[in-house]
């Protein structure tokens, strides 16, 4: 049983604080992600979670019980890391006993461990191997292996994949999702690709700056988010944002006219509107608002239109492959649909 709570977490490297304040509930058997920009601080609460790096203030506690004076190594927690160092000189076995050894058990528990973890990745047959001697993607499923043989009851993982192809990218993300699944731990799992946090994740958390923009599920997030940055982050392409005034139910936008969205939120004159590629139709005139070709993507079973507003924004907006704009400078009528769009406050970027 696990079960992690993050209060008011904050950390300062040398006067720049680079977490402001987490609070986060994570349950027992979850798998949570947690994904943001680069230097957003994951790995830095990451490595506070499993003892590496002291908080600067804010409390962590596991099943209750505060971890503030509990050294790594007594936490329960194992962690993966991007840089997956594993002993050259050493074979896959050996490696995978070092983490499992240190905890002093004895010789067949750790066998028992080793054989088991080895059966679940798939590394018998690579017990006997140096790391020189296997792909990038089994080492870091040997790394993964020597996390498993420790037992932990939290398994922490700092962009595993980062140093995959894309071909075996997927294959391990698969295998990880798999694996959580066997061991019944928790497992927190850091990126900054959002489409690895929104297969993996029973829940995403997502972070800008040191804090936590929002906490969700993959599809709340997707359908619902809470702000701007949420709404760009999660989905691609990117969700477009258009700045628009409002009249009742018109929404205008300067250079590119106005478009009737009934069933808007009653709030807000200046107001920006989020509009996913699939959301758009392209009409020839009609309602919608008035755009200018830049250019398509093709992409087999779709492509994207990419096309300027009178203001300049540039929008992205999904399409049949088959007839589409061709010529850059031709008008074409981008007509959103009403019930698909999110409307943001045009101040703050909060949900309405
Ligand atoms: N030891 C350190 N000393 C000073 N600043 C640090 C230290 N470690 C991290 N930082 C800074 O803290 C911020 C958060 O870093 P962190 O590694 O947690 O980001 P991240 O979200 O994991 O980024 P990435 O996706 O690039 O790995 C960054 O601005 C980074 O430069």
């Amino acid at each position: 049983m696990a079960q992690l709570s993050l209060r008011d977490v904050r950390k300062n490297f040398k006067g720049t604080e680079v977490l402001r304040g987490i609070d986060l509930e994570i349950g027992d058997r979850e798998l949570v992600v947690f994904v943001g920009p680069s230097g957003c601080g994951k790995s830095t609460l990451l490595r506070m979670i499993a003892g590496l790096d002291d908080m600067t203030s804010g409390e962590f506690l596991l099943n209750g019980a505060s971890m503030r004076d509990v050294p790594p190594s007594r936490r329960g927690i194992a962690m993966v890391f991007q840089s997956y160092a594993l002993y050259p000189h050493m074979d896959v076995y050996e490696n995978m006993a070092f983490g499992a050894r240190l905890q002093g058990l004895d010789k067949d528990e750790v066998d028992r461990r080793i054989q088991e973890a080895a059966r679940m990745l798939r590394l018998e047959p690579l017990l006997k191997r140096k790391p020189r001697e296997l792909s990038g993607g089994q080492r870091q499923r040997v790394a993964i292996g020597r996390a498993l043989t420790r037992k932990p009851e939290v398994f922490l993982l700092d962009e595993p994949l980062s140093n995959l192809d894309a071909a075996l990218r997927s294959d391990v993300r698969l295998e990880i999702a798999k694996l959580h699944e066997d061991i019944g731990g928790t497992m927190i799992y850091v990126t900054h690709d959002q489409v690895e946090a929104m297969t993996l994740a029973d829940k995403i958390v997502v972070m800008n700056a040191g804090r936590i923009e929002q906490v969700g599920a993959p599809r709340e997030l997707y359908e619902r988010p809470a702000n701007t940055f949420v709404a760009t982050f999660i989905g691609s392409p990117r969700m477009t944002l258009i700045r628009a005034t409002r009249k009742g139910d018109a929404f205008a936008v300067a250079g590119s006219g106005a478009v009737e969205l009934p069933g808007a939120p009653a709030s807000g004159t200046e107001v920006t509107l989020g509009v996913r590629p699939d959301a758009f139709e392209i009409a020839q005139g009609g309602q919608g608002f008035g755009a200018e070709f830049v250019y398509s993507e093709y992409l087999g079973n779709d492509a994207y239109v990419y096309a300027r507003l009178g203001d300049g924004t540039l929008v992205s907006a999904r399409t049949d492959p088959a007839p589409r704009p061709e010529r850059p400078g031709e008008r074409i009528t981008l007509r959103p649909i009403a019930a698909a769009v999110h409307f943001f406050d045009g101040e703050s970027g909060q949900r309405l």
